[in-house]
């Protein structure tokens, strides 16, 4: 047996199409979504990222403000842009690109950006909201790896999830996102024991580590959903956390590295800056991009 394919690039292509259209009719009646997104420093990767949330920012009818800072700016002034930011009504959302210069607060920083801005849901506020189930911003990665999820799937209730990592921008996450939709799910992280048991148990695993190839094909459950939002630049290219070849075997679905987490993160980007738009604007939800 061979796994289905998930193929996220289609299906951020059709999320932006969508996103696009609703656009449209917000600047009809005379809104416009605008996103800033912020980059302090000059990580290469950081740089791709930055440059593609701009063009599609631009493509689904939206405006885009980049900012772009000096490594050694001080905290003292990205926190007077973002104030700035914060009181723009042309921006809607804000996005403060991670990680940060070693210099800089990172907590701070993120709980500086106004909640109702913050497309990225990083702010205590979001998640508080997320975690007693209100009505919160929800991180971009998280959201992206529910909703391919929830269509290949349908209901998550009752199904065993694994989430392998603890990180506050998407192993967390996911897993109160799992866990709203009723999945029983398990967080592992470094100091796990007997973690390829652990993940054998597994209808839906997550991999969000960081290593490549870590998720070896004996681990995954026949039949399991495999989301790998791992994205490791090896002298291979780009791979994942999982071992995709060995994986594919057992797996029933798989997400691929890249065309697979990656371009769902920056769709539900410009998702969340609708939605940000949306409440501002005292207009109901956008159908289909919120949990
Ligand atoms: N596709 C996308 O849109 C995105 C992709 N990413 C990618 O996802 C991956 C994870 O990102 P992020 O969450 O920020 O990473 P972090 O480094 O913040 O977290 C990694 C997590 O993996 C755990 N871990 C590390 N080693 C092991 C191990 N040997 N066994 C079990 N768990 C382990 C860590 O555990 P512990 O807490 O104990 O140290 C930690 O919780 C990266 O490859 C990143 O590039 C990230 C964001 C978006
Ligand atoms: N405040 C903040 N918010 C983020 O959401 C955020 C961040 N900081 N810092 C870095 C991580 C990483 N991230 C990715 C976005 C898109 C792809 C993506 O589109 N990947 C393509 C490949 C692109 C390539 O070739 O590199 C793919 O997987 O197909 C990957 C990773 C967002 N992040």
């Amino acid at each position: 047996m061979t796994a289905t394919l998930i193929d996220g690039k289609a299906f951020a292509a059709r999320l932006r199409q969508g996103i696009a259209g609703q656009v449209d009719a917000m600047r009809a009646r005379g809104i416009t979504p605008g996103l800033a997104v912020v980059l302090v420093g000059e990580d290469p990767a950081s740089q791709v990222y930055v440059r593609a949330k701009g063009k599609q920012t631009r493509e689904v009818g939206m405006t885009s403000f980049e900012h772009r800072l000096p490594a050694d700016t001080s905290e003292r002034d990205l926190l007077a842009l973002i104030g700035r930011l914060n009181d723009d009504p042309a921006v809607n959302g804000i996005l403060v690109q991670l990680p940060l210069p070693e210099h800089m607060d990172e907590a701070a920083i993120i709980n500086a950006v106004d909640p109702a801005k913050d497309v990225d849901g990083f702010h205590i506020l979001n998640v508080g909201l997320l975690a007693t189930g209100q009505k919160a911003m929800v991180p971009c990665t998280p959201l992206g790896c529910l909703m391919m999820l929830r269509d290949h799937l349908g209901d998550l209730s009752g199904r065993r999830a694994v989430v392998v990592g603890r990180s506050n921008i998407v192993g967390k996450p996911m897993a109160q996102l799992l866990l709203r939709d009723s999945a029983t799910v398990t967080i592992a992280h470094s100091r796990t024991q007997d973690l390829p048991s652990l993940c054998r148990e597994a209808d839906i695993l997550v991999a969000a580590v960081g290593r490549p190839g870590f998720v070896k094909g004996d681990w995954i459950k026949p039949g399991a959903t495999v989301i790998d939002v791992g994205i490791n630049r090896t002298p291979d290219g780009l791979v994942g956390d999982v071992d995709f070849e060995a994986a594919r075997a057992v797996a029933g679905a798989i997400t691929p590295v890249p065309g697979g987490v990656g371009p769902m993160t920056i769709a539900c980007l410009l998702a969340n800056t609708l939605t940000a738009t949306a409440r501002k604007n005292d207009l109901p939800d956008p159908e289909g991009l919120t949990p």
